[in-house]
């Protein structure tokens, strides 16, 4: 709660992440005074299906926002933004939850943004050519919605698609939600759904992918009021969604953001003099922000257009308004790393162990690894260990779903010690993705010197330090360490009109905290590393050729 020398306004940012929600109380200068997060449900009934729920979800949005604001005069609250995952929110006509699955649970009403069932969905869809695909890097994600709602209409007909009034993405659902307005954001309208900044929707699309009744609807169910991030919606908050969340009626809400953007606004102009980077004086387009939870997101942006093979985009104002934006991913990350972690036969083991340091078990894995490394560099434990960290496929830059993991280097021990070099191997493969995005986004005409990292795996010091060694490039770490909650506020400040734009409330709200600089003494140790990581996926698709030939 705050206290003291209390600054005027407060604003409150709600962040729906993929495992969890999570809610602060932010002031105009950007500083954290409270933060609560609650976890959701997700739900696999088959492999590659995953599901959500939109009651679930706004139910723990309802518990961290007054958490956040307990004791709090809520005359100070002006603003509330929301940022989320961009999964896919079917309801009907009245409003009302529509299942998702072949069980007919209508609970189940969210189709997540790492849902792959819409495979050959997206395969037809990229075989159309169409020219809406130059603006998604080439090539459409099956993870987007176009793919996800022709799986519906073909897999659901009765249940689910003929019965949807609307369909939201996350963002947008939960703007509407808190003041029964139906517009959507510009971000996920662009980012996802084929619209353009310039020309709005292109009827020709949805029509050759066989999705032509949302043309013949003037597009009412997806979407055809489309305001920037950070506009103010309709009269604000309505009374029903103030009590659910136990804020003041009649409050400014924004338009969203996609989770990614969120982060992205949070970190991305931050006054960054004294610090000795080489961004320092130059143009933001010099900065790169990476947003890594479950998944890592790297946004990039641009004054002109900058299309980028396999990476997203480019996408106008998505992010920040006048710039173009590129956004490399990759699809699992945080999830990787608890997948290889969680799965390893010494988990049990190493949890028991942390528990009794009251450590997180990344804690302790990355003081196990400075125990074991010696008086070598922790990173140089991996010379024979190799990992390929596409497990649910490759996002940017080869944007091949079809792609697996990869190790190379297994013996036979099932040590503590072998899970930490595991798991230290899985941290450079996904600091060695980085590094193939962000040379992919060079070689197209970005020029980027320096990365901003937010989301939970910002937390982790040996990723961080990682990042900076692969890439050679330092990394900047937000004062608040939620600095995707810092964009949400930054919206909510925007719709209350305290700031005259998101440029200006994202140069008052985000400061920088610490930044790692890369051991360039390091450099030629990744350097043979990185070439055997182009190699894996060299073999991984020679070993497919194989197998497809006769
Ligand atoms: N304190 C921490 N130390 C190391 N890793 C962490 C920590 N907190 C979270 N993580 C990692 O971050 C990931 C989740 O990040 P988060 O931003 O919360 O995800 P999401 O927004 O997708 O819900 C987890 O998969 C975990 O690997
Ligand atoms: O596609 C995305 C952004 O465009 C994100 O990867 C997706 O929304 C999941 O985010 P997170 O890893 O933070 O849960």
């Amino acid at each position: 709660m705050p206290g003291g020398d209390e600054p005027r306004s407060y604003y409150v940012g709600v962040d729906v992440g993929t495992g969890s929600v999570r809610a602060a109380l932010v002031d105009q200068r950007g500083a954290l005074l409270a933060f609560a997060d609650q976890p959701i449900n997700q739900w696999e009934p088959q492999f590659n299906h995953h599901e959500q729920s939109s009651e679930d979800i706004w139910a723990a949005c309802c518990i961290v926002s007054k958490k956040v604001v307990q004791g709090v005069n809520l005359h100070q609250i002006r603003g509330l933004g929301f940022d989320a995952t961009c999964s896919l929110v079917v309801l009907d006509k009245q409003f009302r939850p529509l299942p998702v699955n072949h069980e007919g649970d209508s609970h189940r009403n969210i189709i997540m943004w790492l849902d792959h069932r819409a495979a050959s969905q997206v395969h037809r869809i990229n075989e159309t050519k169409h020219s809406v695909l130059q603006y998604v890097g080439g090539v459409m994600s099956v993870e987007m919605q176009a793919p996800k709602l022709l799986w519906l209409k073909e897999n659901l007909r009765e249940t689910c698609w003929d019965k949807a009034g609307h369909f939201f993405d996350l963002p947008d659902f939960l703007s509407w939600k808190a003041t029964g307005v139906t517009a959507r954001s510009l971000c996920s309208l662009v980012c996802k759904w084929t619209y353009s900044a310039e020309k709005g929707w292109d009827d020709s699309f949805w029509k050759m992918v066989g999705l032509e009744d949302l043309v013949t609807d003037n597009y009412s169910k997806i979407g055809n009021q489309v305001l920037p991030p950070g506009a103010s919606l309709g009269s604000g908050l309505t009374p029903e969604a103030a009590k659910d969340l136990g804020l003041p009626p009649g409050i400014a809400v924004a338009a969203s953001l996609i989770d990614a953007h969120a982060g992205g606004l949070g970190v991305i102009g931050a006054d960054v003099k004294g610090h000795g980077l080489a961004c320092e004086g130059q143009p933001v387009t010099s900065r790169l922000a990476v947003i890594c939870g479950t998944s890592s997101c790297h946004m990039g942006i641009s004054k002109n257009p900058i299309f980028v093979p396999g990476v997203w985009g480019p996408y106008f104002s998505a992010m920040v308004p006048g710039f173009w934006l590129n956004e490399g991913g990759q699809s699992v990350t945080g999830k990787l790393i608890d997948h290889m972690v969680q799965g390893h036969a010494a988990f049990p083991e190493l949890q028991a162990k942390a528990t009794a340091r009251r450590q997180s078990v990344y804690a302790y894995l990355n003081s196990h690894l400075d125990l074991i490394k010696k008086a070598q560099p922790v990173g140089f434990l991996t010379v024979d260990l190799h990992v390929w960290p596409d497990f649910h496929g490759n996002r940017s830059p080869l944007a091949d779903l079809t792609l697996k993991g990869m190790v190379t280097g297994l013996k036979l021990s099932q040590d503590l010690d072998d899970l930490a070099i595991l798991y230290l191997a899985t941290v450079q493969a996904i600091a060695f993705g980085t590094r193939l995005i962000i040379e992919a986004m060079e070689s197209a005409g970005h020029s980027i010197s320096t990365l901003f990292l937010c989301g939970g795996l910002s937390k982790n010091p040996l990723f961080v330090q990682m990042h900076a060694d692969i890439t050679g490039m330092p990394v900047v770490l937000s004062q608040e360490v939620e600095s995707v909650l810092v964009g949400a506020a930054i919206l909510g400040a925007c719709a209350s009109g305290d700031f005259a734009s998101v440029q200006e409330a994202m140069a008052k709200m985000s400061k920088v905290g610490k930044v790692v600089f890369p051991r360039h003494e390091d450099k030629r140790y990744y350097d043979k590393k990185y070439q055997v990581f182009l190699k894996l996926v060299e073999h991984q698709k020679e070993y497919a050729a194989i197998m497809k030939g006769d």
